[in-house]
């Protein structure tokens, strides 16, 4: 019988509630609370080893926290065995079993629920009609390549119907290519089952292109809990910010009100940005908010020199310098005909404009405004 202590702290289908993990004196955990909404799609983000499967497992009961608590659909599930909670888990290595049929590792979960053998295989074939490999029901897993058997874990995960599908980075052992497409197809399966998803990855493009929120962890700590979007362009903090994308960070001043210095250059701050912490700051700028023009006059434009410039495919990035401010290596990033239109070549002076709505303002401790 499980003991009920309290009731769930909001209308999340998932809450997890100050969670803490120790491993002996290890703190894997720090107070992590957040809360997932029915039939949504989060992802765990974070650098190697900030906790994104500790947290996870923890979820799945398979290696459960030190204290507090978690509510899955209404139920507080913190000390339920993992049989006893409502998941489907596909791992990295995927996790078949060898000796078994593709369709029978499908159907597996089913017959042990006693449904019949007939209904079990017409049941996983549905499945593996869905994940797209159908014709593959009768082989064995290591007739599969990497890719197929990510989709017969993913089907074998969602067989007995899951509230909620965990993923532990399923993606990470295949090939950039068949990388990129299964994630499309996840996404779109996702969608249509409906079933709460949680991913781990450290791959942020990942995260950014499946989840409806992602959940950027640091040293065992929740740094932000947003959408792709709001964790793109209003990082919390600074780790968010330098984590997610590719931002250049100087040390500078604030007024507090709607301009920070960078030693004699001072810059304006949009009206998005305005009402930023006092003091000493970090300024933020994303190569694709720093816009490059013949002219190197005007508010918030600097004299920068060029140092090189990196194609990219369908767009350069340019790497360039400017003394005011303080020489720190700053990127932009252009399409190839603006970098035709102005003729980019390595030592040429040229106009650098850091856009007052983009500008990112951090206290050098603690969290931006
Ligand atoms: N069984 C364990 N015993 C002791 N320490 C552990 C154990 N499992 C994990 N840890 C430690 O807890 C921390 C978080 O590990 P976790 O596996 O959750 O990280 P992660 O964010 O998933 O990293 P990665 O992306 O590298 O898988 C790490 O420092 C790890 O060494």
């Amino acid at each position: 019988m499980i003991k009920k202590t309290g009731t769930a702290p909001d209308e999340g289908y998932l809450t997890i509630s100050n969670l803490e993990k120790y491993y002996g004196p290890y703190h894997a955990l720090r107070d992590v609370s957040l809360s997932v909404r029915r039939g949504e799609f989060v992802c765990f983000l974070g650098p190697s080893g900030c906790g994104k499967t500790t947290l996870l497992r923890a979820i799945a009961g398979l290696d459960p926290q030190s204290s507090g608590q978690i509510w899955q659909d209404g139920r507080d599930i913190s000390l339920l065995p993992p049989a006893r909670r409502d998941f489907g888990i596909v791992f990295q290595s995927y996790a078949l079993f060898p000796n078994l049929s593709v369709i029978d590792n499908v159907a597996f979960g089913l017959r042990n629920t006693g449904v019949s053998a007939k209904d079990a295989r017409t049941q996983a074939q549905e499945l593996l009609a869905m994940v797209g490999i159908a014709e593959h029901a009768q082989k064995y897993p290591s007739q599969l390549s990497g890719g197929q058997q990510q989709r017969v874990a993913i089907a074998r995960a969602l067989a007995m119907s899951p509230g909620l599908l965990l993923l532990d980075e399923p993606l990470s052992a295949l090939d950039a290519r068949v990388r990129v497409r299964l994630r499309e197809e996840l996404h779109d399966l996702q969608r249509r089952v409906g079933v709460t998803s949680i991913m781990v990855t450290h791959d942020q493009e990942e995260a950014l292109s499946l989840a409806d929120r992602i959940v950027v962890m640091n040293a065992g700590r929740v740094e932000q809990f947003d959408t792709p979007q709001r964790i793109y362009s209003h990082p919390a903090n600074r780790f968010v910010a330098e984590f997610v994308g590719d931002m250049t960070l100087i040390d500078g001043q604030s007024d507090g009100q709607d301009a920070v210095r960078i030693r004699q250059q001072r810059l304006e701050l949009g009206q998005l940005r305005k009402g930023a912490p006092t003091g000493a700051t970090a300024i933020g700028i994303r190569p694709e908010d720093l816009v490059l023009t013949q002219s190197g006059t005007g508010p918030n434009t600097v004299t920068a020199t060029v140092d090189a410039v990196e194609f990219s495919g369908a767009s350069a990035v340019v790497r360039l310098h400017a003394p005011t401010l303080c020489d720190i290596p700053l990127r932009a990033r252009l399409s190839l005909a603006t970098l035709t239109q102005l003729q980019l070549a390595e030592g040429i002076s040229i106009g650098a404009h850091l856009l007052p709505d983009a500008l990112h303002v951090f206290p050098v401790h603690g969290d931006a405004a």
